[in-house]
């Protein structure tokens, strides 16, 4: 198509995921790094590792400075829990949104309205690029099919989020993606919607999908069994305590799917009060000693507390411009203690 008429139809072509990943290609040995990041976490999946999972970041990115601070924190506080916990960090380049809002920096990468994908979708790659040059597994949403291939050779963990679980085509898009994928309870709590889906994701199946040139193509692909669900609260409260979690794990037995769950410490679990994360914690470290089916724990936490108006301007340096997070300190010490928690669970298995 050309020029004149891309205009007319006001369109604006996008560079292809080839393109992008020739211009900001892997770095000798990366490739490496994220296929062990990859395998890292199907054997704590697969029960093979006895660490606990802790997927911890950002609500979204925004400002690339600071999320490269923060990512320095988290990979030297990984050095220090290393046999316990196994640390990825959320790295959150598009947001889903209840009805209108802010759509992440790969939309819109100024925060100025001024919807720029081809300039987000390189400042995201480069950003997940540097994350993983730091040492830490990338986690991220995988949210719009159409975007998945410029990614999916750094993404060692993608959620399903609430909002989308229940698509079929969504489900199509998570049976082709590589790693692990953490399925989300819908937003109304309902977790069976999230447990089709990983039944579905994981059936071989011929889904279409944007290929690495750029072509609408359909594709064979053999389904992805390496999931699990994550409870993340619903409408009526928070979803983690001990009945719910053995009634869901008892549910993804019966469908005959990974029975192990992640616990998002935030969103309706936390009722978006941040600080409340910690406590989730806690209550996880509960139900990690009593023997509960617990893979792992998400958090929301960024630099500093809290969350600031979205704006173009810098804003506060690394405070969200999405949900509330929790403050570095304050995850820190959440996660230290978790850490001497998973110890103690470690020592008790070995010994039993
Ligand atoms: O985690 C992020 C938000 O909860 C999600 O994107 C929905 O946000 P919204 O309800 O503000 O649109
Ligand atoms: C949007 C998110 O979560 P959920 O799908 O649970 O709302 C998120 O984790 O950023």
């Amino acid at each position: 198509m050309n020029s004149s008429l891309n205009q007319q139809l006001n369109q604006r072509p996008l560079m292809t995921a080839a393109e992008l990943k020739k211009k900001l290609p892997l770095p000798p040995g990366v490739q490496q790094r994220v296929d062990q990041q990859r395998e890292q976490l199907k054997s704590l999946l697969a029960e093979k590792d006895s660490r606990f999972l802790a997927i911890v970041g950002p609500c979204s990115v925004h400002d690339r400075e600071a999320t490269l601070d923060y990512a320095q924190r988290l990979a030297e506080l990984q050095e220090r829990v290393g046999d316990q916990l196994l640390l990825v960090m959320r790295v959150y380049v598009e947001k889903p949104r209840t009805c209108l809002g802010w759509k992440g920096l790969v939309t819109d990468p100024q925060r100025d309205g001024q919807i720029d994908i081809n300039t987000g979708l390189q400042s995201s790659r480069q950003l997940m690029l540097d994350v993983i040059k730091l040492g830490l597994p990338v986690a991220t949403e995988a949210l719009n099919p159409h975007l998945a291939g410029y990614f999916d050779d750094l993404v060692s963990w993608y959620a399903l989020g609430a909002r989308t679980t229940e698509s079929q085509t969504h489900r199509e898009m998570a049976s082709g993606l590589p790693g692990v994928i953490g399925f989300k309870n819908a937003t109304d709590g309902s977790i069976d919607v999230a447990i089709h889906a990983m039944k579905a994701a994981a059936a071989p199946q011929v889904i279409t999908r944007i290929n690495a040139a750029g072509q609408l193509v359909q594709e064979a692909v053999v389904g992805n069994a390496d999931s699990h669900l994550v409870l993340r609260g619903g409408k009526s409260g928070p979803n983690y305590e001990s009945a719910s979690l053995l009634k869901a794990s008892r549910e993804l037995q019966a469908t005959g799917v990974n029975s192990r769950i992640l616990v998002d410490a935030s969103h309706a679990n936390c009722g978006k009060i941040a600080e409340r994360q910690v406590q989730v914690l806690e209550e996880v470290a509960e139900l990690l000693r009593t023997g509960h089916p617990v893979l792992g724990i998400m958090m929301e936490s960024f630099l500093r507390g809290g969350n600031q108006p979205l704006q173009a301007g810098p804003g506060t340096y690394g405070q969200s411009m999405t949900d509330p997070c929790l403050d570095w300190e304050a995850t820190q010490q959440a996660l230290l203690q978790l850490a001497v928690e998973v110890k103690r669970a470690q020592h008790q298995a070995e010994t039993a």
